[in-house]
């Protein structure tokens, strides 16, 4: 038979096929797309770098290496400083600032398209001045933007494959269809494609290892029989909707369920019966959680926790008692227990109204635990199968203070 928890042949496929396309399904995607944009900060602010210093450099190679005569500086100069550096230095600063990053990939795209263009029209123009510029430079501009721009290759294609039809079109236009000019486009393209499988494998393994490290801290957080958050995920998450909590003036409830004689019933039935079982009661717990910030998680062998945000004081016992009957109502046979014929849990609850100091969340979080804990105790004592709701009268435990 085979595992359950083990991905199956036809997710793994179409997991492949979502790689090989470089695009996740849905919010996966969109995860991803926002961790990938946060990765390519630095690269592409080095990109950005490289750029002001080349093009800033061109005053240099342009008049003591390549000669250029006077009557063309005044548009190359033009271009470069007026045009190419300022775009550069706009996709820099929306990389660089936070509030302004979702522009960072247009803004570098628009940096590639101003700069590439005005190096093929100095090529263009440059030959009636007597001046020749290397076709080079435009293809280098595109190859650096595919390598280091961390842009998405679905999103860079369309524009650098229009980038080099144009260039390649203007070159051919202004330089006639010599073999010359037919090499150099050649070999443009060559170098091209090169960066473009480059750009894939790039974006292809960025893909890869996201997706195994989320599932690396998916496994760090959940509990391997169950499915559900284990505990060092309910103890963050906890804290988290506490500190939520006391500052959007919410409601937080906490009930601590553990299955009653569970020892007996894994003598009974055997323990690969009594994993089946806390399986069984681990997906009830997560169908009964209907809320989004609602969430259980199991905290120990037969014990788990669930926690809801902003219910009612009211409600919550009743909330509280819904979840840990229906553990009962799963019937499963329990013969050995004493309690009844059934699986059942005892459960611990304890609410709190509006939280007020946030800071203070771990201490309320301890403290927390700690009374529902207690109430839980108290339903064992008292019979099994029950809740108890720490505020109940009946139970007077005193609040731990703040530590
Ligand atoms: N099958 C199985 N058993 C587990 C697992 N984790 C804990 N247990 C068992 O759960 C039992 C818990 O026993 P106790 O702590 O004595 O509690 P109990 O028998 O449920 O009795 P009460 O809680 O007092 O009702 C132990 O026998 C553990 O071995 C698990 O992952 N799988």
């Amino acid at each position: 038979m085979s595992d359950p928890n083990l991905p199956s042949l036809s997710s793994e496929v179409r997991a492949a096929h979502e790689l090989a396309r470089l695009r996740f399904a849905h919010d996966e995607e969109a995860q991803f797309r926002i961790d990938y944009e946060a990765a390519a900060v630095s690269p592409r602010m080095t990109l950005c770098m490289l750029g002001v210093v080349m093009v800033g450099m061109t005053p240099l190679y342009d008049g003591v290496l390549l000669r250029m005569p006077e009557s063309f500086a005044g548009f190359a100069r033009a271009m470069q400083f007026g045009v190419q550096i300022p775009a550069i230095l706009l996709a820099m600063l929306m990389t660089w600032a936070y509030r302004l990053r979702r522009w960072s990939a247009p803004a570098t795209v628009l940096a590639m398209m101003l700069t590439v263009m005005g190096l093929t029209f100095q090529q263009v123009i440059g030959p009636a001045h007597g001046f020749h510029v290397p076709h080079d430079f435009a293809v280098l501009a595109i190859s650096g933007t595919c390598l280091l721009g961390r842009l998405r290759l679905s999103y860079l294609l369309p524009w650098a494959t229009s980038l080099m039809l144009i260039v390649s079109l203007m070159q051919l236009h202004g330089f006639g269809y010599s073999s010359g000019a037919l090499y150099d486009v050649i070999s443009m393209w060559m170098l091209f494609v090169l960066s473009t499988i480059a750009t894939y494998m790039l974006e292809y393994s960025a893909r890869e290892n996201w997706r195994q490290r989320r599932k690396l801290e998916e496994q760090a957080a959940h509990d391997a029989l169950t499915g559900l958050p284990n505990r060092r995920y309910f103890d963050a998450m906890f804290v988290h909707l506490i500190r939520q909590a006391a500052r959007e003036r919410k409601n937080i409830a906490l009930m601590i369920l553990d299955v009653d004689h569970f020892k007996y019933y894994n003598d009974r039935y055997g323990h690969p019966a009594g994993d089946d079982c806390l399986r069984r009661v681990g997906h009830w717990l997560k169908e009964a959680m209907r809320r989004p910030q609602d969430f259980c998680a199991r905290i120990g062998g037969e014990e788990f926790a669930a926690v809801w945000f902003d219910a009612q004081i009211a409600v919550g016992p009743s909330l509280a008692e819904k979840v840990r009957g229906g553990i009962s109502e799963l019937r499963i046979p329990h013969a050995a227990s004493p309690t009844s014929a059934v699986v059942s849990a005892s459960g611990g609850l304890v609410q709190l109204a509006c939280p007020s100091q946030e800071d203070a969340s771990t201490e309320i979080a301890t403290d927390m635990i700690l009374r529902a804990d207690r109430a839980l105790y108290q339903a064992k004592r008292s019979g099994r199968d029950r809740l108890i709701d720490a505020d109940d009268s009946r139970l007077s435990i005193p609040v731990m203070p703040p530590i």
